[in-house]
């Protein structure tokens, strides 16, 4: 990795631009939102990031949440009929548009801590692919859940303020985020998106390719949560310096009985190879893409590595071999995207260029 580009920081609260306080304001909680296909993450202003849970909602049979984030994801795979878990968000987009207003609602609710206050402002970031209709869509949920002001913000745009860009800059900054449902590629420069990029293909695709590699090769049928746990531990990019291995459950396919295999990291890599090689392709055209100038501040620079796909082992590596540009991974990659939107948030006025 090298280390040729010190990121400046995000702009401090004491802002003089920064949002005046008004006599009024403990009336509200602000907040920002990460509504990602697999976390959801809230920033309260003035107070940072305040939940951090899974984007997963538990009904009952009258379709009322009986559970929101952690305590839904510990009973998703193992419901009666009495119960069922949904995922709101598929491809980084809302899919149930009732159920995420639900989950939006059910995580406010965590949240508050005045019971008093409602939500005026609401800074909400979108995949910058996304279509008119879907970010309509999302301000809509929004305002159903009670805000009173929404803003979007586009998610590659929010990663860089969160990772501590200058993103006003006359320079080029690539980020790739790599979230669940998305892998958001954009080229940053002067408070817009010069090339934007966005691939429905995400984590959760790795684990899908993950639960089809053990039921094709091993006759084995994993859960989701196996697959991701998987994926998570000894899931890689490009070769280790030393494989690993691990012991994982799930069901024969062949007589139905409950059966333990073990996994090398390298079965994994071969797993999710597919889906691995259409990111680092994505982000090889993206570089075809981006206008000369740009590409020699990148070339400086290198490529900002931003979302949970981004702590897949080996993946800078791969990225580095492959386009021969310095690789940095974001400090803290599952939350770069929620702290760049609670940045917004903290200073309307002065990131009014990059929300709509
Ligand atoms: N150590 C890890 N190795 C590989 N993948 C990981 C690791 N940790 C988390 N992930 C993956 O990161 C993804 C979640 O990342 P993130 O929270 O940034 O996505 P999201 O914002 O919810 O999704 P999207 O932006 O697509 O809506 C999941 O698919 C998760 O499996």
């Amino acid at each position: 990795m090298s280390d040729t580009y010190t990121p400046t920081k995000t702009k401090s609260k004491d802002s003089k631009n920064q949002t005046k306080k008004g006599l009024f304001d403990f009336l509200y909680t602000d907040i920002a939102i990460d509504l990602g296909t697999a976390n959801t993450l809230i920033y309260a202003r003035d107070q940072g990031i305040v939940l951090n849970e899974p984007s997963i909602v538990a009904l009952n049979n009258q379709n009322e949440p009986v559970a929101t984030g952690h305590e839904a994801r510990l009973m998703h795979e193992k419901t009666h009929r009495n119960i069922r878990t949904v995922r709101p968000l598929r491809d980084g987009v809302i899919a149930d548009f009732e159920v995420a207003e639900q989950m939006i609602r059910g995580m406010i609710k965590k949240v508050k801590m005045k019971w008093y206050s409602t939500t005026r402002q609401m800074v909400v970031c979108v995949p910058s692919g996304i279509t008119e209709v879907e970010r309509r869509a999302v301000r809509d949920s929004a305002e159903h859940a009670g805000a009173k002001e929404v803003y979007l913000v586009d998610e590659p745009m929010a990663a860089a303020i969160g990772i501590g860009l200058d993103v006003h800059e006359p320079v080029g900054n690539m980020i790739v985020d790599i979230g669940g449902g998305t892998t958001e590629i954009a080229v940053i420069a002067l408070s817009g998106i010069v090339y934007a990029q966005s691939v429905r293909l995400g984590g959760d695709e790795l684990n899908d390719d993950i639960i089809s590699y053990f039921r094709r090769n091993h006759n084995l049928l994993i859960g989701e949560r196996t697959a991701e746990n998987i994926k998570c531990e000894i899931g890689s990019a490009a070769p280790l310096d030393e494989e690993l291995e691990m012991i994982t459950k799930g069901r024969d396919l062949v007589n139905g009985v409950p059966r333990t295999r073990q996994v090398t990291s390298k079965d994994v890599r071969e797993a999710i190879s597919e889906s691995v090689n259409t990111i680092v392709e994505a982000i090889t055209k993206s570089l075809e893409q981006t206008p000369p100038e740009l590409s020699a501040d990148i070339l400086d620079r290198g490529i900002m590595l931003t979302g949970g796909g981004a702590m897949l082992k080996n993946l800078d590596k791969l990225i580095m071999e492959t386009t021969d540009l310095p690789v940095h991974i974001a400090e803290d990659p599952l939350t770069a995207v929620v702290r760049g939107t609670g940045a917004i948030l903290e200073d309307i006025d002065y990131y009014r260029t990059v929300i709509s």
